[in-house]
């Protein structure tokens, strides 16, 4: 790789992001950056009405994850430094259009486009694909409240959601490399030689 990759580790909620990215920055000595998650003020009450509060909890997503970018980007990248990150600010639009509609969705995706359009990709997605008894099990057993009633079929469609856009951004963004890691087979808490497969993989990839 010609420059210091920013890295991104990506896949449904539960799949293992933070765990992953946390183990990998350890592994690799790199810095990361995570997802702000228990301060925001609106998850809780959107999984209890979703079509109340999706606009506000997708706005404050965005803003947050467009101002980590911003000092991601001012941090690391500008200054050539490798950097690996619990997600990737196009989730931001997968889960919009999951949960938005009408005209609310319609100024959602403008202005995620006009805040990232020209801030830098990631080069490298680690993608974890799981199915949803392997979220379900992932979520108990992570034990947050607020996400005790997630529904099962909207766990469904976000599996399906990341599939279609990770093949979506193969294409839109095809010199992001892409590496998709089976979730439900690959234990890398639990199995060190598949943690240290993937860590070796993106040691590769970094070169
Ligand atoms: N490969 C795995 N095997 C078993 N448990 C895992 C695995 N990956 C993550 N976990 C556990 O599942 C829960 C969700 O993981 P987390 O990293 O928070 O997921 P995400 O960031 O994708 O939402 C945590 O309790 C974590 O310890
Ligand atoms: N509606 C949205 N929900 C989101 C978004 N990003 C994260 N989340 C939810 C999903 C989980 O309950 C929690 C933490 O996410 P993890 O994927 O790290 O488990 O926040 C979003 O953009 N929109």
């Amino acid at each position: 790789m010609k420059h210091a990759p920013f890295i991104a580790v990506e896949g449904p909620i539960g799949a293992g992001k933070t765990t992953l990215a946390t183990m990998l920055a350890g592994e690799l000595q790199l810095p990361v950056i995570k997802e702000i998650v228990e301060e925001n003020p609106f998850l809780d009450k959107f999984y209890q009405n979703m079509d109340d509060w999706s606009f506000q909890l997708e706005m404050f997503f965005l803003c947050n994850r467009y101002k980590q970018l911003e000092d991601t980007v001012n941090q690391y990248i500008n200054k050539g430094k490798p950097v690996i990150s619990d997600y990737h600010i196009y989730k931001n639009l997968i889960f919009g259009e999951r949960t938005l509609k009408g005209t609310k969705r319609e100024k959602y995706r403008e202005i995620y486009h006009v805040l990232t359009d020209d801030l830098p990709k990631p080069d490298i997605i680690l993608y974890i694909r799981a199915d949803l008894d392997t979220l379900l099990a992932r979520i108990a057993k992570r034990g947050r409240q607020f996400e005790e009633d997630i529904a099962p079929a909207y766990l469904q469609q976000l599996i399906e959601d990341y599939d279609a856009a990770m093949a979506s951004l193969a294409l839109t963004e095809p010199s992001t490399v892409i590496v998709t890691i089976d979730g439900n087979q690959v234990d890398f808490v639990e199995n060190k030689e598949d943690f240290t497969r993937v860590a070796s993989q993106l040691k590769e990839l970094m070169k």
